[in-house]
């Protein structure tokens, strides 16, 4: 089947079809660096690192740009109230962001630009812009004029007319147009700032994704994807630019990933309904997170709670202890040449897999598959005896597919403090006669291959 994306420009899903054979040319628009990211900000790192996995899934080489805007209204905010250098924050943030997405499994990107080392690029964009007639001067900024492209509004399928009504001109702007938007900003005395013929000033937001996603991909590119705030403004601008200025279609789908929402609102650092990433890690494993935001849809809400993660915690559990039972079956198992209709559906499954995350990357459904393929692994485990052969091919499916998803089946050992501690913890449970965690405990470490003892001189451990 072919894999089929739902294309944000046409309003419906597509047959994708690559500009080069064999290969994908991906922008995602990436954070603004001036704190740690919430786990809102976290959804399209991870879902977006999913769509690259899939495609490499699929053979594709992936040309995998995510950018990073460190310098903006926001990091210019935050460096006056730490009274720190607007790139010390973005430094900081920087690494922060690429060590909060590594423990969600998301792989590097191929390039990640940031548009302090772009500036050149992005002022020969704008005068590009300029010397076609679509861009003005105007006291020290520059403003894109947005009449003088013709499409403007066909992402986020708005007319020009609904769109003037909505347009203001604010206090210090100086364009001509409440439908303009900048290009390059003035810098107010102090402010960090970069020469450019229109003097002193830095980048408007919008300029330095056109101008990136040319350098590192070219004028067109497959797919360009974000969150569902960035469709307007700022992809439809995005648009405006480069088409403005390439004549060339600037990305053939446009994909947008759904909310995460807290009581039904988005969560945002300034309603401050936020978790940071940061903290979550601390308190669940984070290959259970990513397990939890790939299980809705990259397009559907996720309202998010803990008692839904939990949720997912024990749904994950199930195919990780299906997994951890294969692998000891493994060695008691022998070679059964009249199980191989076992074998058969195990390859069901995995097309089932390939099926669901070919129609728009139906993460959602593709779990379920691999529900389904966990309840039969458990059924053949009850078998009185195994084929090894089955047992691998059980074990090897639940891998590979859950690798596709950037989820780790494989849990790193315990060493022997972890151990101890939750020996004690399982004491103290006893004592308080909380014998659901006392046994929890024991079949979590059960399955983690330690096995208890318990004497009169106290409990012992070793490994199975
Ligand atoms: N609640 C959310 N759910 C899903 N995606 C989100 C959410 N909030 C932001 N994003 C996405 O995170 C990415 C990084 O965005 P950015 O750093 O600009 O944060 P932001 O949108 O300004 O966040 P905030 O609103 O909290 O300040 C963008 O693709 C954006 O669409
Ligand atoms: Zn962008």
């Amino acid at each position: 089947m072919a894999l089929r994306i739902y294309n944000t420009l046409k309003r419906t899903k597509e047959v994708f079809t690559p500009l080069e054979e064999g290969k994908v040319k991906m922008y995602v628009c990436g954070p603004t660096v001036y704190n740690y990211i919430h786990i809102g900000n976290a959804r399209p790192a991870i879902v977006f690192d999913t769509v690259r996995r899939y495609f490499e899934h699929k053979g594709y080489e992936v040309d995998y740009v995510l950018n990073f805007t460190d310098v903006d209204d926001k990091l210019i905010k935050a460096a006056n109230e730490l009274g720190e250098e607007v790139p010390t924050i973005a430094d900081r943030f920087i690494s922060a962001y690429k060590e909060d997405v590594k423990a969600f499994g998301v792989k590097e990107a191929v390039h990640h630009p940031r548009v302090t080392e772009n500036m050149t690029e992005i002022i020969a964009f704008i005068e590009g812009l300029i010397e076609k007639g679509h861009a003005y001067e105007s006291g020290g900024d520059v403003y894109f004029k947005t009449r003088s492209f013709d499409e403007y509004g066909k992402l986020s399928h708005q007319s020009i007319e609904e769109l003037r009504t909505g347009a203001r001109i604010q206090v210090g702007e100086k364009k001509k147009d409440p439908l303009d938007f900048t290009l390059w900003k003035q810098a107010k005395p102090g402010e960090i700032s970069w020469d450019s013929p229109w003097g002193k000033g830095r980048p408007g937001w919008h300029i330095e994704c056109s101008t990136m996603a040319k350098k590192y991909l070219g004028e067109t590119i497959d797919i360009h994807a974000g969150g569902q705030d960035l469709t307007f403004p700022h992809h439809e601008n995005e648009i405006a630019q480069s088409e403005a200025h390439n004549c060339q279609t600037f990305a053939n789908y446009w994909m947008h990933n759904g909310y995460i929402n807290v009581e039904n609102e988005k969560m945002s650092k300034s309603l401050g309904n936020f978790v940071l990433a940061h903290d979550l890690i601390q308190k669940h494993d984070p290959n259970i997170i990513r397990f939890f935001m790939l299980s809705v849809h990259y397009r559907h809400p996720i309202n998010f709670s803990d008692a839904l993660l939990e949720g997912a915690k024990s749904s994950f559990d199930r195919i990780r202890n299906a997994y951890e039972n294969l692998q000891h079956r493994k060695r008691a198992s022998v070679d059964l040449q009249d199980h191989n209709e076992w074998l058969g559906k195990v390859n069901d499954h995995k097309q089932r897999f390939e099926e669901e995350m070919d129609d728009d990357f139906n993460t959602a459904n593709a779990i379920s598959v691999l529900f389904d393929l966990t309840k039969d692994a458990n059924l053949y485990l009850q078998s009185q005896q195994t084929s090894t052969e089955v047992v691998e091919a059980f074990e090897e499916a639940l891998v590979n597919l859950t690798g596709i998803l950037g989820i780790e089946l494989k849990q790193e050992e315990l060493v022997d403090e972890e151990i101890e501690a939750l020996i004690q913890k399982r004491i103290e449970a006893r004592k308080n006669r909380n014998f659901e965690l006392a046994d929890q405990i024991r079949d979590d470490l059960k399955a983690r291959n330690i096995i208890l003892e318990d004497t009169p001189q106290g409990t012992r451990w070793k490994r199975g």
